[in-house]
């Protein structure tokens, strides 16, 4: 079975406003402003990504996190990523994270 969508489909989906998707990955920064924030953060999403049984790559930083979204199984972006986002996302805005603006490098 494969569930692999296109970087639109992703951006169509609910909740992904935060993400941008570059070389078949998706990636968002989150402005955390503390460590202990970031550490608050990546403790939600190690629950999110358990109970998803789908794993974010994840840096956490001073002052920041950054989140990598890719399916490994299909090689891309898949339905999972995008609900992992959303959640992501909400997680951050429960903590008062906000998304850092897509770079425009
Ligand atoms: C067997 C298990 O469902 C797979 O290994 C899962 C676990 N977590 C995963 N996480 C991510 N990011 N991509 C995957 O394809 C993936 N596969």
């Amino acid at each position: 079975m494969s569930d692999t969508i296109t970087s639109e489909q992703f951006h169509a989906a609910d909740g992904t406003q935060d993400w941008q998707v570059l070389d078949g990955v998706a990636a968002a920064v989150f402005a955390t402003g503390s460590f202990a924030t970031g550490v608050q953060l990546v403790d939600a999403i190690g629950e999110l990504a358990e109970s998803a049984n789908h794993h974010p790559d994840v840096d956490l930083r001073y002052p920041s996190v950054a989140v990598r979204l890719v399916s490994h199984d299909v090689g891309g972006l898949s339905d999972r990523d995008a609900a992992l986002a959303a959640r992501i996302s909400e997680a951050a805005r429960e903590l008062d994270v906000p998304a850092e603006p897509p770079s425009t490098d």
